[in-house]
């Protein structure tokens, strides 16, 4: 299993070793001891799946207020998408950072969402089928979004046209949800 650290923070991208043989592949996608022993120490306890049917839909930028915080851990199992966090800790040297990175049914790469980012991604193929763990229940009363064209967050998309969800074209900028940067008390 092979780890490698990113410029933001506890992120990380994560490789789990692949048998490929002639009937395809094996991989252990997650075992809770060797993530631990790479210094993954989470309580996972909901596993999630999306099936998003065309390229270009753009699901984001989530997150949830804390105490119901998540930390995610996000692999695309069909197709492949642009996965994209941004740094919403305050007083963190990347804030308002954003990083994006392909995963795919290829390359077999998750990526580890600490809590205090916004998530989302945009998807580079039809039929695309995400998967991903979270270390928190889902709590809609604490639910957020900032926008995925934020122009001050200036994430550089793949595509152009868009597929939103009609909560996604409403989320306020970075700045508009400051007020709502409360990840240990709501
Ligand atoms: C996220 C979630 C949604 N739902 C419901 C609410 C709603 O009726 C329906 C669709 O929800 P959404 O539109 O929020 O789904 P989606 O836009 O796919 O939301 C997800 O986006 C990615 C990028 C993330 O990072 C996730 O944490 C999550 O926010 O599913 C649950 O029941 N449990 C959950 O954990």
């Amino acid at each position: 299993m092979q780890v490698t650290t990113t410029n933001l923070e506890d992120v990380k991208l994560i490789e789990t070793a692949v048998f490929g043989d002639h009937r395809g592949f094996f991989t252990e996608s997650y075992t809770k001891d060797k993530f631990i022993a790479a210094g993954i120490r989470h309580d996972f306890i909901q596993d999630n799946h999306s099936l998003s049917a065309e390229a270009g839909v753009i699901r984001g930028m989530h997150y949830q207020l804390g105490p119901k915080a998540q930390t995610k851990l996000v692999r695309c199992v069909t197709g492949a998408i642009y996965d994209v966090l941004v740094d919403m800790r305050k007083g963190s040297p990347t804030y308002g950072k954003w990083e994006g990175y392909i995963l795919s049914a290829y390359n077999h790469r998750q990526l580890l969402v600490p809590k205090g980012f916004a998530h989302g991604f945009c998807t580079l193929t039809p039929d695309v089928n995400v998967l991903y763990k979270v270390d928190e229940l889902y709590s809609p009363e604490h639910d957020r979004g900032i926008a995925y064209d934020d122009p001050a967050v200036a994430i550089d998309w793949p595509m152009t046209k868009v597929i939103l969800s009609e909560k996604d074209r409403h989320h306020p900028t970075l700045q508009e949800a400051e007020n709502n940067f409360v990840w240990g008390e709501i």
